[in-house]
């Protein structure tokens, strides 16, 4: 039985900045009911409190003990050290839901009291908004109501799928990191339009209208991103010449190999921490 609602995020950064922001403002949690622990920056938790309200703690030690939830979004580099500093104080009627690229759910099981629930998560930066597409699977202890319970916290914040474990590297490569890719197409188009004559703020207005719609044309229609490049392609037209230029620069095969590459990358920092690695 969980006795709190309560949230505890170990590590203060970008990602469970866009977590909480999002919580909030979806109405998931209130900011009394978010703790922060910091490692020694305390202007980060100043200014965290400043700008979501979120709880002040009388001791670290006791906000994680109260919590229902606690969130680990420390770098996979710190989270050793974090689970020494902070994991004795983890008790096993508390979920901990992990954001960490590449690690797996029985290390940290293996670093925590026995029997503790962990839940593996992957969401993006798009949190911030409400907007996250989030994956999500459970370790060894994780029951279905926690899966629910974790996926009720993401839904606030997004979309969630459930995965196998197997698949979590995959996700981490292609949603976890996709916000960038998207981010570098959008400096690109935007360029493209500014070599070509048109001022920054014409490009980003076009560039950025052209990404929703397309977005919400794929959403709304529920048609094949196949069947609706199609339709945009006039047979000897424009769209015809620079999707074959597109394709003579090998556009989607450089996609692939930057989701493979990064799948390959959450494995190499989830492969220093495997369950039989220090304890
Ligand atoms: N940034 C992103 O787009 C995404 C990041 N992630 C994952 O989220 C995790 C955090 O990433 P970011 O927020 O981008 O990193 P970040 O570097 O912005 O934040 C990490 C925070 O952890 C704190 N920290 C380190 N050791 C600590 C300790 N012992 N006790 C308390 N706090 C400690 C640091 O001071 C820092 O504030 C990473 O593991 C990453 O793989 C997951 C999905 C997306
Ligand atoms: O770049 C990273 O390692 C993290 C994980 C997914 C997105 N950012």
């Amino acid at each position: 039985m969980r006795h709190s609602e309560r949230y505890c995020f170990i590590g203060a950064g970008s990602m469970a900045e866009a977590i909480i922001s999002g919580m909030i403002a979806n109405g998931r949690t209130e900011p009394a009911m978010i703790d922060v622990v910091i490692r020694s920056d305390r202007e980060r938790l100043l200014y965290l409190q400043d700008q979501y309200h979120i709880h002040c703690p009388e001791s670290q030690e006791d906000a994680i003990h109260k919590a229902g939830t606690v969130i680990l979004a420390v770098k996979p580099k710190d989270l050793l050290e974090a689970l020494q500093q902070w994991g004795r104080f983890i008790h096993p009627h508390q979920r901990v839901v992990s954001v960490i690229a590449g690690i797996s759910t029985s290390f940290i099981e293996q670093h925590l009291t026995a029997g503790v629930t962990v839940i593996r998560t992957m969401p993006n930066t798009s949190s911030l908004i409400g907007r996250s597409a989030t994956a999500l699977c459970g370790g060894l202890h994780a029951e279905k109501e926690d899966l629910q319970a974790t996926q009720e916290d993401f839904n606030a914040i997004g979309s969630t799928v459930l995965v196998d474990e197997k698949d979590m590297d995959t996700v981490t490569g292609l949603s976890g990191s996709g916000p960038a890719y998207i981010y570098y197409l959008v400096e690109a188009l935007e360029q493209a339009g500014v070599n070509e004559g048109l001022s920054r703020s014409v490009a980003r207005q076009l560039t950025l209208q052209t990404l929703l719609g397309a977005a919400h044309m794929l959403l709304e229609t529920g048609k094949d991103p196949t069947e609706l490049r199609q339709r945009v392609t006039s047979p000897g037209g424009t769209t015809m010449v620079g999707i074959e230029t597109l394709s003579n620069h090998h556009f989607q095969d450089a996609l692939m190999s930057a989701v493979h590459f990064a799948r390959k990358r959450s494995e190499e920092l989830g492969s220093a921490f495997s369950p039989s690695a220090t304890k």
